[in-house]
Formats: structure tokens, sequence, C-alpha cells
């Protein structure tokens, strides 16, 4: 559950003026060591349509962030002070759940405080709360050249930690983002917010929402979020990197005259980009009949407006769906629906057997390759949204790249001093390489 919604927490004062509802509270910790951002985001007037609590915020460290330097960040979690209260903001957060199925800790891989700090954060998480529930990290890779320097050194040592500490690892890629926002969304220069509103499309279609309700239980939609995509995604902890690709992706002026079907369409270019390895959905090959991607688990959520079963009433949504306003208000839900889908749609999936995603070969110990399907009524681009994730060899193989760059570079010696001040020496650089050469061996041989 990703929000606290004002009913459950707050009672709203009877009034005859109308007036905006109240936002929902986001149940997100931010953690950063440079004041100024997390303010950022807790500024009162914020254009997003929810809001952060300033009671889950840790502004930790000195002040002046850490340099770029994944050692620096990592180190932060020596400091008595900085540990308890990172530990103590989540230990509260947990307190107040009635039950807790996941955690999901989101950071990028370049800079110091949140691939350092974050894998020290997945470890304490790990060690004092594994029993609460399953570590998903979202982690996002620099571009390749442009950025940081040491980015390779910085986030080898993420990949090499988290591969040890994480449940799994959603690996987002800002580069790919920007062509998806480029070609499916016709933005010529996409901003940071558009890469990060195209990331959210595709990690917020992933991720089942769980209200986390007795009644959902009780209704038989058992919602269970990031449990659910590890379930379908991580069938062993050798392959542990997830990839998420989703469609449509379409500028916001085509969505009304899109009218897209699920086999034919979305599911059908999803299974194409899957096979291929196309991570794009405006660059697929139709011609490519060769798989070049192999993969070992796959999961697709399905997103659409249709009948709600009885008992399941749509629950308040915070991404509205991409609708023109010239269109006609989605029908309200028919309680007199069947209690599951098939509606009479011919272009209805559950009317359409899937052809599986699974034609590539397997390692032998995965028969039959899991795969999964299933279906979410709230939906936020169109009326049909897909999205895939799937454990392939190639994203994969992308995210663990920047641990062959860091060997490179510490091959010529070049900023190891760095490291070395805050406690990352020639015993750390070498658990780094061997566990990504051991990671790079499994998705290579698939
Ligand atoms: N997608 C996306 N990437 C971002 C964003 N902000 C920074 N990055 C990427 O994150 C990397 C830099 O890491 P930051 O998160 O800025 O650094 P930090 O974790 O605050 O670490 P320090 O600056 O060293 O304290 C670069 O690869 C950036 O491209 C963002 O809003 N969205």
């Amino acid at each position: 559950m990703y929000f606290r919604h004002p009913s459950k927490t707050a009672t709203t004062p009877i009034s005859t003026s109308p007036s905006p509802p109240p936002k929902p509270t986001a149940r997100a910790i931010l953690i950063d060591t440079e004041p100024k951002v997390l303010n950022k985001c807790l500024l009162p007037h914020s254009p997003l349509n929810f809001k952060y609590d300033p009671g889950l915020s840790c502004k930790v460290g000195d002040g002046g962030g850490a340099g770029n330097n994944w050692a620096r960040g990592n180190a932060l979690w020596e400091r008595e002070e900085v540990r308890e209260q990172i530990m103590d903001t989540i230990r509260r957060e947990i307190e107040r759940n009635d039950r807790l199925s996941s955690f999901h800790i989101i950071s990028s891989l370049a800079g110091g405080t949140g691939s350092g700090l974050g894998c020290a954060v997945t470890c304490g998480v790990k060690d004092f709360f594994s029993s609460s529930g399953l570590c998903m990290n979202t982690v996002v890779s620099p571009f390749s050249a442009g950025e940081v320097i040491v980015q390779d050194y910085n986030a080898a040592l993420s990949m090499a930690s988290l591969l040890k500490s994480s449940d799994g690892i959603v690996a987002m890629d800002n580069e790919v983002a920007i062509r998806k926002c480029r070609k499916g969304w016709r933005i010529e220069r996409p901003l940071m917010s558009d890469v990060n509103r195209m990331m959210a499309e595709g990690i917020g279609g992933a991720i089942k929402e769980s209200y986390g309700s007795r009644e959902d239980e009780a209704s038989g939609s058992r919602p269970r979020g990031v449990a659910e995509l590890l379930a379908g995604c991580v069938p062993h902890q050798s392959y542990k990197i997830v990839n998420v690709t989703h469609a449509p992706t379409m500028p916001e002026s085509s969505v009304e005259f899109t009218r897209d079907t699920w086999e034919g369409g979305i599911v059908g270019r999803l299974r194409q980009m899957n096979r291929t390895g196309c991570e794009v959905e405006q660059e697929i090959k139709w011609g490519a009949k060769e798989e070049t991607q192999k993969t070992v688990a796959s999961m697709l959520v399905l997103r659409g407006d249709g009948g709600l079963p009885p008992n399941l009433s749509r629950p308040p949504t915070l991404f509205e769906p991409r609708r023109s306003p010239h269109l006609p208000p989605p029908s309200p839900p028919s309680h007199k629906s069947p209690p599951l889908p098939p509606s009479n749609r011919t272009d209805d999936v559950w009317e359409v057997p899937l052809t599986p995603f699974h034609d590539s070969s397997y390692p032998p110990f995965i028969s039959p390759p899991p795969f999964s399907c299933s279906r979410s009524y709230l939906n936020y681009v169109g009326d049909k949204h897909g999205c895939l994730c799937s454990n392939s060899n190639l994203p994969a193989l992308r995210a663990l790249s920047p641990i062959a760059g860091a060997m490179r570079k510490h091959s010529a010696r070049a900023y190891l001093w760095q490291y070395e001040k805050h406690g990352v020496g020639e015993a750390e650089w070498e658990e780094v390489w061997n566990t990504g050469t051991e990671a790079t061996g499994n998705y290579g041989r698939l």
C-alpha cells in the first residue's frame, strides 16, 4: 500500500462550499544528505497530486551530499545517529500498518547517497525487518557518458551489494527512458521530470496496487503489490534482475484516437519486444523471427476498464486515466457483472488464450519457466495498458556492465584513493569482481 488516503486518517469537515479533495499522503520515507532536495519534495504547494509526510523524511549527514562517492554514502551507516534516525523512521511506519508485505527502495546507481547509503539501508532492512516482508530495489542506471566520472565504480559497488542483499532488483535506465520519451511521447528534448514520469508509468503499471485492507483480501483480489512482482519474476536468487517494459507509450493528444486490442495489439507488441530484446515500443522489429533475448520468468499485468466484479469497488485513483475531456465519462461499474471477467468484448484478453511468452530456452532447473498474467482495473493510460516484467538476459547484462567498466578503471588505479578513504579497499573490490563475474556468467549462459 503506497498511500494513506485522507478518509482513513482525517475527518473531513462538513462544508457547503466545494473545496479540492485533500491529497493522499505517500507512505514513502525520504532519505537524503542534502536538505534542499528534501525540502523541495515537502513543499506544501507542490504540483504533485499527493504529498509526502514531513515526519517520514530523514535528513542525514552534514548537509553536503556524498560527493558522488558510493563509499562515502555507505560509510554514513557507520554513524549511530544516522542508523538510528533511519531505522526508527522505518520502524514507526511499519508499526502504523495493519500488515506489511514488502519494502520498495528506490535510488540511483551513479551518485553517492542513493547508491551507497541506499545499499546500507537495504542491508539494514533485510537484517532487522526481513520477517516483515520482501525487499525490492528499483535502481536507475546513469547515461552511458557525460555524467559522473566515477559512475561505473558507484554502479558496480551498488549492483554487487544489491545482488547479495536484495530480493529483486528492477533495473531502470535513463537512456532507455529518454528514447521512450522521444519516440513514444514525441517530446523532442525530454526533461528529467518526463523521464521520471515514463519510469513511473512502467513501474506503476508493474506493481499491482495493494490497498492492504482485509476487505480486499475477502473479496478475493488478494493484492500483494511488490511481493507479487517478485514471486512472478524472481524464480531463483541467481536471477534477481527484473526489467519492465510497457505499452502503449503515446503522446497524450493521441490517447483519445487510439483503440488498441489486447492480443493483437498491446500483448503482441510486448511479446515481440520480449523476444527481440527491444525496450522501446516504436523500435520493434516485426521482421525479426529469431529470439535474441532469453527470459527466465515473466509476468504480465494488464490494466483496463471493464465491469468490476461485485464487492470490488474502484479504489480512489491517484493516477487519473489520461482521458480526453471530450470523451464521455466512463460508465459506472456494473454490480451485475460476474465475479471475474470474461466480458463479451471480442478483443478482451480473457477470451483469447495468451500465447505463452516463454518461447525461448531456459535453464534446465526452471521448467516450465514461470509466466503469469493478471489484470487490474485501475488504469491510467488510455483504456488499455500492458506491462511486462521479465527476468531477461540482455537488460540484466546491461545493468551489470558497469562492473566491467569499473574493472578497467581499477586496473589503471584511477580515483581509488577516494574510495579507500571511506573503507573500500582491495578486498571489497575483489568481492565486487567475484559477485559481478558470477552474475554475468549466469545471465550469459542463458
Ligand atoms: N531518472 C532520474 N535520474 C536521476 C534523477 N536525479 C538524478 N538522477 C540520476 O542519478 C545519478 C546521480 O545520482 P543522484 O541521485 O543525483 O545522487 P545522490 O544519490 O543524491 O548522491 P550525492 O549527490 O553524491 O549525494 C545520475 O545518473 C543522474 O542521471 C531523477 O530525478 N530521475
